[in-house]
């Protein structure tokens, strides 16, 4: 596991990031959300220690995380870093070794790569030949050479086609399968809601919310959908629920007081017909709004 213990970065008189502190299980994909500025890169510079921590420790496994810890980590850097004018099997080759793989193996992992991302075709042309979807898949590839203990991505999905997307998750849940931790920042909340087993959200440099995407939908007031057979303007008498919607027959209820709903419930069937009665719980991207408003 990797965790973060109140983290700072201040660049001058701005706090960057502010005693942020978080955990990336080991097996599990861990989303990293938040406006842009939040802070979300500077923190991932510091987990891998391109940038200096101003306050704060990273751990990985129960003791203060090393260089050497860090060099088996598969990192993609938001600056990116490939050379625009070397063939792609040559680069890619070249990094795998740098971290200590052999030759032969190095050549084999990264064609299977290649192909894997349907670039396979290109591994002879200049990385700045590709289209930028296509230098991204590279980048990707760059990232899990050799086999990574942990991953830590930032907007490893931006600029990526459907498909390409489709071959970026197989190849994570590869690696989370494998029981290595992986954390990456998007701005696609879709995404991270399809993918992400926790979530971590950023704003202005502090942790406002962190768990499971069930567990941040529950978070907050309950609501529920109230539709009758009759009008349902009677709901704004009762006492222990904010009514946030009335259309006709149709409330949209918050519970302020825990059991008003069951009161509301049964005044509904005292008065008629009851259609609907039903928890909702928001959308991540409703809950997003709120926390980082
Ligand atoms: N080297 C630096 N010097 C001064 N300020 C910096 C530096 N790097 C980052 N910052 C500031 O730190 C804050 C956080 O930036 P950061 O890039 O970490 O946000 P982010 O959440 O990754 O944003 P985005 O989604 O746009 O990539 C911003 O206000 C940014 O201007």
């Amino acid at each position: 596991m990797l965790e973060i213990n109140e983290l700072t970065r201040r660049f001058g008189e701005t706090t960057a990031v502010d005693r942020v502190s978080f955990e990336v299980p080991s097996g599990q994909m861990t989303g990293f959300v938040g406006a842009n500025g939040a802070g979300k890169t500077t923190t991932m510079r510091m987990v891998m220690g391109v940038l200096g921590i101003t306050e704060g420790e990273v751990r990985w496994r129960g003791r203060p995380i090393t260089r050497l810890d860090r060099r088996a980590f598969g990192y993609m850097p938001e600056e990116r870093g490939l050379y625009p004018k070397q063939p792609l099997l040559d680069q890619l080759v070249y990094i795998a070794r740098l971290k200590g793989m052999g030759a032969a193996e190095a050549r084999k992992q990264v064609r299977e790569l290649l192909e894997r991302f349907g670039i396979g075709e290109r591994s002879k042309d200049h990385l700045e030949k590709l289209s930028l979807g296509n230098q991204q898949r590279v980048q990707i590839i760059a990232s899990v050479l050799p086999r990574p203990q942990a991953l830590v991505l930032d907007e490893p999905f931006s600029g990526l086609d459907p498909v390409a997307v489709d071959s970026m998750v197989e190849l994570l849940r590869d690696h989370t399968r494998d029981g290595i931790p992986v954390l990456f920042s998007s701005h696609q909340l879709d995404l991270v809601e399809r993918l992400c087993d926790r979530l971590v959200v950023l704003a202005k440099g502090r942790t406002v919310a962190t768990g499971t995407v069930a567990e941040l939908r529950d978070t907050g007031q309950p609501r529920f959908r109230l539709v009758l057979g009759g009008d349902a303007g009677w709901v704004r008498d009762l006492p222990g629920l904010d009514v946030l919607d009335l259309e006709g027959s149709t409330a949209l209820l918050a519970v302020t007081e825990p059991g008003a709903e069951q009161r509301a419930i049964a005044e509904a069937t005292r008065r008629g017909d009851v259609h609907e009665f039903a928890r909702v719980r928001p959308a991540l991207s409703e809950i997003y709004r709120e926390v980082t408003a």
